[in-house]
């Protein structure tokens, strides 16, 4: 079993990085760590960096990054995926350098979602955030990654990592943790586009703040603020540059590790699936795909 200690960081491509610095700034309110050559770093909290906009051809996820203890976790880590048959590249230490971390493996896990195993992330703990934007961030809270078949990445994720299911949306979501909190790892069915990337907010006020600062400042609100039945956060997610989704939420729910948790299943038939407060639910998007 691959444990899996926390998130590390998210990069995306992008093919205009002037769009991705003003949004992740002025709007999200992300501190601006480095912009050094093709790569700008983000920070949220006393990880080095949360989120990298990695400007090139490719635009949309990179990678997905998780934390591992130290190296012989990631030397056995590489070693259980390579025997599942998984191919599993090492980092260069000029990677590493660039992602600030000592040392990572990475491999593609269903839907062709990269992943990158990180040990040794470079930590800030004496300099507060510098925000961009009073927006109430207190950390990188979760994320969203996209695969044609939830259950094949269920099965693949829960067979290697030591990840949990906290809920089931129909067959088009399954929540997962790998700690107390509710989810840090959601997979969503990808024709609903809920790939995203979330920032835990401090108060419902920040929530509801940053919801009329949005719409002061033309951000396409694709769905709240609601409350999310599974976590019980109360949410909002917005779309940025390049059709990126970004989510703020306040109050997601821990769940004791004292295993009496059972995984609920919600009915996307149910008015309130997603919403305890039955807000408007956008289409899927990229139905047409
Ligand atoms: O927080 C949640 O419960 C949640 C539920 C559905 C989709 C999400 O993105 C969520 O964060
Ligand atoms: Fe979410």
């Amino acid at each position: 079993m691959i444990n899996l200690i926390d998130l590390a960081y998210v990069r995306v491509g992008t093919a205009d990085m002037r769009a991705q610095l003003d949004f992740a700034q002025d709007i999200v309110g992300l501190e601006l760590v480095r912009h050094e050559g093709d790569t700008a770093m983000f920070r949220a909290d006393n990880r080095h960096h949360c989120l990298a906009f990695v400007e090139g051809d490719h635009v949309g996820s990179l990678a997905s990054a998780f934390v591992l203890a130290g190296p012989a976790e990631l030397e056995a880590a590489a070693a259980q995926l390579q025997a599942d048959g998984v191919e599993v590249t090492r980092g260069t230490p000029e990677e590493a350098r660039a992602r600030r971390v000592q040392d990572f493996i990475s491999f593609l896990s269903p839907g062709d979602n990269r992943i990158e195993l990180v040990i040794g992330q470079v930590h800030v703990e004496a300099r507060p955030v510098r925000w961009a934007r009073p927006a109430g961030i207190t950390e990188f809270g979760h994320l969203g990654i996209e695969a044609p078949d939830v259950m094949e990445a269920h099965d693949f994720w829960t067979r290697h990592f030591n990840i949990k299911v906290s809920d089931w949306i129909g067959e088009n979501a399954v929540l997962t943790r790998i700690d107390p909190v509710h989810h840090k790892l959601a997979i969503f069915k990808d024709s609903t586009g809920l790939g995203h990337v979330n920032f835990q907010v401090g108060s419902i006020d920040d929530v509801m703040r940053s919801w009329r600062f949005l719409e002061a400042n033309g951000v396409h609100i694709t769905m709240g603020p609601g409350r999310h039945p599974q976590s019980t956060a109360i949410f909002l997610y917005f779309k940025g540059p390049e059709d990126m989704t970004w989510e703020y939420s306040y109050g997601v729910r821990l769940i004791p590790d004292d295993g009496t948790w059972v995984p609920r299943h919600f009915d996307t038939a149910e008015p309130d699936f997603i919403d305890m407060w039955r807000g408007a639910v956008p289409a899927a998007r990229r139905q047409d795909r």
